[in-house]
C-alpha cells in the first residue's frame, strides 16, 4: 500500500482539482492536511474567510469518509516531518504562483527529496502557462490586450468530478501537538461580512450559476457600484474554491453578449500572475523605475482618514466603508479610491496596497499589486500617470442617483441626487461629515501633475 499526503493551500475544493485527482490515483491512502502558517500571506479579512472556507472543505471531506487535519507551524518543518512520520511516498500540491511561496515549495521539495520523498506539483489556479505565452521576440508581454489575445486560445478546461470517497488517514501521534483550529476574529469585526458572503466550493459554484442569467448585462452593469452587476467570485477564486478553467468554460459555453467581456476580466487575473511571474520585484518596486524618485507624501493622519472613509469625498468614503463592512469593494470604486490616495493625496501606492491586503477578503498579491501599480501609473500596461480620476465626476457618472453613496454614507442620505456627489460645491454642511475634502480636488490634481513634471526633468 502506498501512502501519500495531500497538502491543501489555496485550492480549497474537491472538483476540477488536477493535483488532488493525481494524488488519489497515485496512492491507496491519502492524508489530507492544511498547514496554518501565519507568515503565509493570509491577512486579516481573508483569514476570516479562510476559517470558514476550511470549515466547509472539512465538511465536504467528512461527507466522503475522509478527514482534513489542520496543523499550525512552519511548513518547511512540518511537511517533511509529516511525510517521514507517515512513510509517505509523495506530497502533492497545487502551485501557488507567488515568488516567495514558490521558493519555499522548492526548499521543501529539496528537503523531501533528500529523504527519497517526491513533491508533486500540479496546476489548477491559473489558465495560462506564463513561460509559453510570449511576444514574437520571445519576451514577456507588458500590455494586457496582446497578452490576452495570445493567452486566451491556449486556455483549456478538463472537467473533473469531486471524488466520491476519500480515505481517512489519522495524523501521526508525533504531530498531534501541532493540531490547531483557526479562531473567529475578536472582536467580531467580520460580522457584517456573512450576510453577503458564503465561503466554500458549493457557494462558489452557486455564484457562477447566479452570474449566467445576468451575463448579457455585465459589460455595462459591471461599472455601476450600486447594483450586483459583477460576479463577486474574487474571494472564491483567491482561495481556489473554484478552478478558473471551470469559469472560463461555463461562460464561454453560455456565450452571448457579456461572455467576452467577462472572460477578459478573468484574463486580467491571469495577467496579474503573469506579470508577477516575469517581474517578481514588481511586488514592492515600481514597475517603471522612473517613479522611484517620486516624492511621496508621508502623512499618517491623511492615510488614516482614507482608510476609515473620512476624506470628505463621498465616493471615496463610501468605497472605504464598503471595504471595511464587507471585506470587498466594487472594482470601479477601487480604482477611484486608489487614484485619490496616490494622485490627489500623493501617498505611496504601497501604503494603499498594504491596507487592501489587510481589509479585502479577496486580498491577492498578484491582482492587488497589479491594480495598485496600474492606477498609480507606476506599473505595466498603458495606464499613464497623468490619468487622474475626478471622484465627483466618477460618482455622478456611475452612481447618478447616489444609491451607492446613500447605502454607505447614511449621514448624506438627506442630500439631493446631485449635491450628494460633492456637498462642498454648494457649501452644504452635514453633521458628522467633513465640510470639505481633505485635499482640494483641483489643487490635488495640479500637485500630482507637478510631481510628474518634476520626475520628467
Ligand atoms: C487598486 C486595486 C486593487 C485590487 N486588488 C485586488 C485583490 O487584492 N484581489 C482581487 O482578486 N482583485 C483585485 N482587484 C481587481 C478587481 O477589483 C477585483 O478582482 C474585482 O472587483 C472582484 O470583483 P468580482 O469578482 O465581482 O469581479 P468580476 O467583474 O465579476 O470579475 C470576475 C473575476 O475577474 C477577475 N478580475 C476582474 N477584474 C480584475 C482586475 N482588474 N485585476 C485582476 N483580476 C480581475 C477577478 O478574479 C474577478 O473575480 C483590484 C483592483 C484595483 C483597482
Amino acid at each position: 500500500m502506498t501512502q501519500g499526503i495531500f497538502w491543501f493551500r489555496r485550492d480549497l475544493r474537491l472538483a476540477d482539482h488536477p493535483a488532488l485527482e493525481r494524488a488519489i490515483q497515485s496512492h491507496d491512502a491519502l492524508l489530507l492536511v492544511y498547514v496554518d502558517d501565519d507568515a503565509d500571506g493570509i491577512f486579516d479579512a481573508s483569514r476570516a474567510w479562510l476559517r470558514r472556507s476550511l470549515g466547509k472543505l472539512a465538511e465536504d471531506i467528512r461527507a466522503r469518509g475522509g478527514e482534513l487535519h489542520l496543523i499550525a507551524g512552519d511548513p518547511e518543518a512540518l511537511i517533511p516531518a509529516l511525510a517521514l512520520a507517515t512513510g509517505a511516498a509523495a506530497v502533492h500540491i497545487s502551485a501557488l504562483h507567488e515568488p516567495d511561496a514558490d521558493a519555499r515549495d522548492a526548499r521543501i521539495a529539496a528537503a523531501l527529496a533528500a529523504s527519497g520523498i517526491a513533491m508533486r506539483r500540479a496546476g489548477g489556479r491559473l489558465l495560462t502557462d506564463a513561460d509559453a505565452v510570449l511576444t514574437q521576440s520571445s519576451t514577456p508581454f507588458r500590455v494586457f490586450t496582446p497578452f490576452h489575445k495570445t493567452a486566451r486560445p491556449t486556455w483549456r478546461h478538463r472537467p473533473r468530478e469531486a471524488p466520491a470517497t476519500l480515505s481517512g488517514c489519522a495524523l501521526p501521534s508525533s504531530l498531534e501537538g501541532a493540531r490547531t483550529t483557526i479562531a473567529a476574529p475578536r472582536p467580531r469585526w467580520d460580522s457584517g461580512f456573512w450576510g453577503m458572503w458564503a465561503p466554500g466550493e458549493a457557494a462558489a459554484l452557486a455564484r457562477l450559476d447566479d452570474l449566467l442569467p445576468r451575463l448579457h448585462a455585465y459589460p455595462d452593469a459591471r461599472d455601476v457600484p450600486s447594483v450586483e452587476g459583477t460576479s463577486r467570485l474574487s474571494p472564491h477564486l483567491h482561495f481556489g474554491e473554484i478552478n478558473p478553467s471551470r469559469i472560463f468554460d461555463v461562460v464561454q459555453q453560455h456565450g452571448g453578449i457579456g461572455a467576452d467581456k467577462y472572460i477578459a476580466e478573468i484574463g486580467w487575473r491571469e495577467f496579474a500572475y503573469y506579470v508577477l511571474h516575469h517581474w517578481p520585484s514588481s511586488l514592492n518596486d515600481n514597475f517603471n523605475p522612473k517613479f522611484d524618485a517620486m516624492p511621496w507624501h508621508h502623512d499618517p493622519g491623511q492615510l488614516e482618514a482614507w482608510q476609515y472613509g473620512r476624506t470628505g469625498v463621498p465616493l471615496v468614503d463610501a468605497g472605504m466603508r464598503q471595504l471595511w463592512h464587507e471585506g470587498w469593494m466594487h472594482n470601479r470604486v477601487r480604482m477611484v479610491v486608489a487614484s485619490w490616495l496616490t494622485k490627489h493625496m500623493g501617498i505611496d501606492w504601497r501604503q494603499g496596497a498594504a491596507w487592501f491586503m489587510h481589509a479585502l477578503v479577496d486580498a491577492d498579491l498578484a491582482s492587488n499589486t497589479l491594480g495598485w501599480q496600474w492606477v498609480a501609473g507606476t506599473g505595466v500596461d498603458a495606464a499613464p500617470y497623468f490619468r487622474i480620476f475626478n471622484p465627483a465626476t466618477q460618482s455622478r457618472r456611475f452612481d447618478p442617483q447616489g444609491a451607492y453613496l446613500r447605502r454607505w454614507l447614511p449621514e448624506l442620505r438627506g442630500l439631493g441626487d446631485d449635491a450628494i456627489h460633492a456637498p462642498w460645491e454648494r457649501g452644504l454642511r452635514v453633521p458628522g461629515y467633513p465640510v470639505k475634502p481633505i485635499v482640494d480636488l483641483s489643487a490635488g490634481r495640479d500637485a500630482a501633475l507637478a510631481r510628474l513634471a518634476a520626475l520628467a526633468k
